[in-house]
C-alpha cells in the first residue's frame, strides 16, 4: 500500500493545522488535570512588564473611534455591588443604570441604538433583588458565591451557596479558589476543588477567581489559570476587588496568554475578566487593545470578556458626553446607584 508522503512546505503546514484541534463556540468542559502542562507553564516578568509599559504610552484610538470601543467596553462591564451595606434599593438602581447605562441624547448623538451592560453582579443575599429588576431583559445576573471573597468557609458551604445562587436565579457565577491551593503547588486539589464548583453551578456559567495579589508569583498566576481552564472555567478573573493588589496589566497578560494556550491546545474559548481598581475609562481602551492584539478580535465579545467594575462605567459616560458636546461634567452627575 502506498502512503502519501508530504513533500512540500505547503504540506508540512497542511498536516501540521490538520492536528490543531478545531476551534469550536461549544462551552470549556474541561479536561483532565495535565501536570506536565500545568508544570512547564512559566513567566518571565521582565519580559511581561516590558511588554506592558508599551500598552499605556501607546497612540490610542481618538473621536469616533474611540466612542465606539468605549461603547463596546460598556457592554462589556459586570456592573457590580459588592458591599456589606448593599440594600435592595442601591441594587435596583444599578440595575436601572445596567439596562440604561448611556444616556438616550448621548447615544442619539453618536447614532447608537440602546446597549446594555455585560451583566450585574451582586451578592448572594441581593440575586433576588437584582433577578427581579432586570427581568424580561437579557442581562443576566452574576453572583459572588463560595464565601466570597476569602473563600474559606466550609466547602459543602460553598457548594451549596453555588446552588441557592443559581435557584435565586443568578446566570453566572463568581467563585473563588483556594488561594492555599496554590501557594502550596497543591495543583490537584485546585483542580477538584473548581470542577466540584463548575458542577455545581449546572448550567450558569463559571468564573474562576483567581485573587491573584495572593498568588505570590507570575508563574503560580499562570499555573492556576491553566488548572481552573483544565477543570472547566467558562472564565478567569482576576480578583475580588477586596485584595491589596487587583487587576494589573502583568497579570492579565499572564492570564490571557494562558488562555490562548488553551485554545491552542484544546480549541476551547475560555473569557477573560480583569476586576477591582479598573474606574477609569483609558484603562479600558488599554484592556481591550491588550486583548485584541493578544487573542484577537472575538475576545472583545461579551461572551468572551468582562470587566469586573463598580466604578468604570460612570467615567466612561463622562468621557461619551465629552466626545458629543465637548465638555466635561462632574463625575458626581455619572454615579452608578
Ligand atoms: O468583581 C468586581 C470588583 O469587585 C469590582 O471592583 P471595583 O469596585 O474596584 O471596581
Amino acid at each position: 500500500m502506498q502512503t502519501k508522503v508530504e513533500t512540500t512546505e505547503q504540506g508540512a503546514h497542511d498536516t501540521q493545522a490538520a492536528q490543531l484541534p478545531q476551534t469550536t463556540d461549544a462551552r470549556n468542559p474541561g479536561q483532565a488535570l495535565d501536570l506536565d502542562w500545568v508544570l512547564g507553564a512559566e513567566a518571565n516578568r521582565s519580559a511581561i512588564e516590558r511588554r506592558c509599559a508599551t500598552l499605556p504610552g501607546r497612540r490610542s484610538v481618538k473621536k469616533d473611534y474611540q466612542a465606539a470601543w468605549l461603547l463596546r467596553a460598556i457592554t462589556c462591564i459586570d456592573l457590580t455591588t459588592l458591599a456589606g451595606d448593599d440594600t435592595e434599593g442601591r441594587v435596583r438602581r444599578l440595575c436601572a443604570k445596567a439596562l440604561n447605562p448611556v444616556r438616550a441624547d448621548i447615544l442619539d448623538a453618536l447614532g447608537m441604538e440602546q446597549i446594555t451592560t455585560g451583566a450585574v453582579c451582586v451578592y448572594h443575599d441581593m440575586v433576588p433583588a437584582a433577578v427581579g429588576a432586570l427581568s424580561g431583559s437579557d442581562v443576566p445576573v452574576a453572583a459572588v458565591s463560595t464565601g466570597f471573597p476569602a473563600g474559606l468557609s466550609p466547602f459543602h458551604l460553598r457548594l451549596a451557596e453555588i446552588g441557592e445562587s443559581v435557584a435565586a436565579g443568578a446566570e453566572e457565577i463568581d467563585i473563588v479558589i483556594s488561594r492555599r491551593h496554590v501557594l502550596t503547588g497543591n495543583w490537584q486539589a485546585l483542580y477538584d476543588e473548581m470542577r466540584a464548583f463548575r458542577a455545581a453551578c449546572g448550567e450558569a456559567h463559571v468564573k474562576a477567581i483567581l485573587a491573584t495579589g495572593e498568588l505570590g508569583s507570575l508563574r503560580n498566576v499562570a499555573r492556576a489559570s491553566l488548572v481552573c481552564m483544565m477543570a472547566g472555567a467558562d472564565f478567569i478573573k482576576t480578583s475580588t476587588g477586596k485584595e491589596s493588589v487587583n487587576a494589573t496589566l502583568p497579570v492579565s497578560l499572564v492570564m490571557i496568554r494562558a488562555i490562548r494556550d488553551y485554545h491552542e491546545r484544546t480549541g476551547y474559548r475560555v473569557g477573560y475578566k480583569p476586576a477591582g481598581g479598573i474606574s477609569k475609562a483609558k484603562d479600558a481602551l488599554v484592556y481591550l487593545s491588550l486583548m485584541k492584539e493578544e487573542l484577537g478580535d472575538r475576545w472583545l465579545q461579551p461572551d468572551l470578556f468582562r470587566f469586573g467594575a463598580s466604578s468604570l462605567l460612570g467615567d466612561i459616560e463622562r468621557q461619551l458626553e465629552h466626545h458629543v458636546t465637548g465638555a466635561y461634567s462632574a463625575g458626581w452627575r455619572h454615579a452608578t446607584s
